[in-house]
C-alpha cells in the first residue's frame, strides 16, 4: 500500500502513544495531530520524537470548547487541570512542542488541510457520547474523503455514527468505529472465533490492565471506566474532581473490577450478524498500582457447530503485553483496512467485526 498520511485528534494517553507505535509500523507518515490547545502539521511528515518528549508528563488533557459546533469534551477532568497535576495552563500539550501552534480551533485547523490527509485517528475523549459522531459530521460537511477511526468504548455511539451513514457516505468517508481493543482487537477476535460455529450462543470478553507506570497518561480512560462501577454514571464519573478519584482508587487497593460493561462489542458483533447484542458480556479488571496485568484477557465464543457440536473457542493475550500495544496495534491495523476500503470506494460505517471474515 502506498504510503498512508495520518492526523491524530487527541494527543492524550491513546493518542500520543499512536504515534509512537505508528513509527514501528510500515508506511505510515503522521502529518497532523491536536490537542485542546494546540495542533502540529507538517505534511512531509512530523517529528514524531520531539512532540512525544514535549508531551510527555504534559497531557492536556480535560474539557475544552473548540467553537461553536462543538463541546466541553471531559476526558481527563478539569480538576486536574485545576490541581495544576500534569498541565500547564494554555501551554499543555501540543503547543509545548516546536511544531506546536496555539489554537482556539484545533479540530478545524486538521479539516481545513484534511486534502492531503488519507486518514484520521480520533483519540478524543467520549464522555460527551455525541463528540465523535458530531466530529465525524464536521469532516463529511467539508466533504472529506478519506478514512475516520475511533477507538471509543460506549455502544450507544454506534448508532449515533449510523445515524449519520449517509452523510459521511455522500462524503467519500470510510469511518471504522470501536477499533481500539475492547472493543475493537477484542470484537475482531471473537468475529474470527465465531467462524468455527453456525450459531453463538455467547461471547465473553474479560480483560485485565495493568498501569502503574502509564497511570498518569490514561486518567482519561480509568475516568471513563469509573462511569461503569456500581453507583456511578457518566455524569458521577465526569464530574469527580481527581481527589475524589484518587480516594475511590484507594478504597479499592487499586484494582477496580468491573462487569457487565456498555461496550460496544455487543453492537459490533450483532451489526456483523455474528450474535444479538444481549449475548455479549464485558468486564475486566483494571490495576493501577501494578504494571502485571491483574487476570488474563480472554475472549470465549461459545456456539453450535454444523454438525451440531457445543463448544467454546477461547482467544488469549498474553499478559506482557501492554493495554497501549492492544489499543493502538490494532487501531493502526484498522486504519490500514480502512484505507484499503477507502481506495476501493468503500464508504460507510465500518465495526471491526464488518473487516473479519463474514458469518
Ligand atoms: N477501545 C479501547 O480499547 C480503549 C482503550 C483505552 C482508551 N480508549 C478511549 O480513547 C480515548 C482517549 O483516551 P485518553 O486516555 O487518551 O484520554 P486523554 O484525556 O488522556 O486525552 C484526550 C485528548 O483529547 C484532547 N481534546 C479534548 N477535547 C478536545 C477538543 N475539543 N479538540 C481537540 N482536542 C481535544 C485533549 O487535549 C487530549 O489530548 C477515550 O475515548 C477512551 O475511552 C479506548
Amino acid at each position: 500500500m502506498d504510503d498512508i498520511r495520518f492526523a491524530v485528534l487527541g494527543t492524550g494517553g491513546i493518542g500520543r502513544r499512536t504515534l509512537e507505535v505508528s513509527q514501528h509500523k510500515d508506511g505510515l507518515t503522521a502529518v497532523a495531530a491536536c490537542d485542546r490547545n494546540g495542533v502540529a502539521i507538517d505534511h512531509g511528515g512530523l517529528d514524531v520524537d520531539e512532540l512525544l518528549a514535549a508531551t510527555e508528563g504534559n497531557i492536556a488533557s480535560g474539557p475544552q470548547d473548540d467553537g461553536p459546533g462543538d463541546v466541553a469534551t471531559d476526558g481527563g477532568a478539569a480538576a486536574a487541570k485545576a490541581d495544576g497535576v500534569k498541565q500547564h495552563g494554555d501551554q499543555s500539550g501540543i503547543v509545548a512542542s516546536e511544531q506546536g501552534e496555539p489554537t482556539e480551533t484545533p479540530i478545524d485547523d486538521i479539516i481545513t488541510e484534511s486534502d492531503a490527509i488519507d486518514a484520521v485517528l480520533l483519540a478524543l475523549p467520549n464522555l460527551e457520547h455525541d463528540f465523535i459522531p458530531r466530529v465525524a459530521e464536521r469532516f463529511a460537511e467539508a466533504d472529506y474523503e478519506g478514512v475516520m477511526i475511533d477507538v471509543l468504548k460506549r455502544s450507544r455511539v454506534i448508532g449515533m455514527l449510523d445515524d449519520r451513514e449517509d452523510l459521511l457516505k455522500e462524503s467519500g468517508i470510510t469511518f471504522v468505529c470501536g477499533a481500539g481493543a475492547t472493543p475493537g482487537f477484542l470484537t475482531g477476535a471473537a468475529a474470527l472465533a465465531a467462524q468455527s460455529f453456525v450459531e453463538v450462543e455467547e461471547v465473553e470478553i474479560w480483560w485485565g490492565v495493568g498501569l502503574k507506570s502509564g497511570y498518569e497518561d490514561n486518567r482519561g480512560t480509568v475516568r471513563e471506566d469509573i462511569a461503569h462501577l456500581d453507583g456511578y454514571d457518566i455524569e458521577t464519573a465526569r464530574e469527580m474532581s481527581e481527589e475524589e478519584i484518587e480516594e475511590l482508587i484507594d478504597d479499592h487497593d487499586g484494582v477496580l473490577e468491573f462487569h457487565d460493561m456498555e461496550h460496544a462489542d455487543d453492537v459490533l458483533l450483532e451489526r456483523a450478524g455474528i450474535c444479538d447484542a444481549e449475548n455479549v458480556h464485558v468486564g475486566g479488571v483494571l490495576d493501577v498500582r501494578s504494571d502485571e496485568k491483574p487476570t488474563t484477557t480472554t475472549v470465549s465464543v461459545t456456539g453450535t457447530t454444523f454438525d451440531g457440536e457445543t463448544g467454546t473457542n477461547t482467544f488469549e493475550l498474553d499478559d506482557v503485553t501492554s493495554m497501549e500495544a492492544n489499543v493502538n496495534g490494532p487501531a493502526l491495523g484498522y486504519l490500514k483496512a480502512g484505507v484499503r476500503n477507502n481506495r476501493a470506494g468503500h464508504y460507510g460505517v465500518f465495526g471491526p467485526a464488518d473487516l473479519m471474515p463474514g458469518f
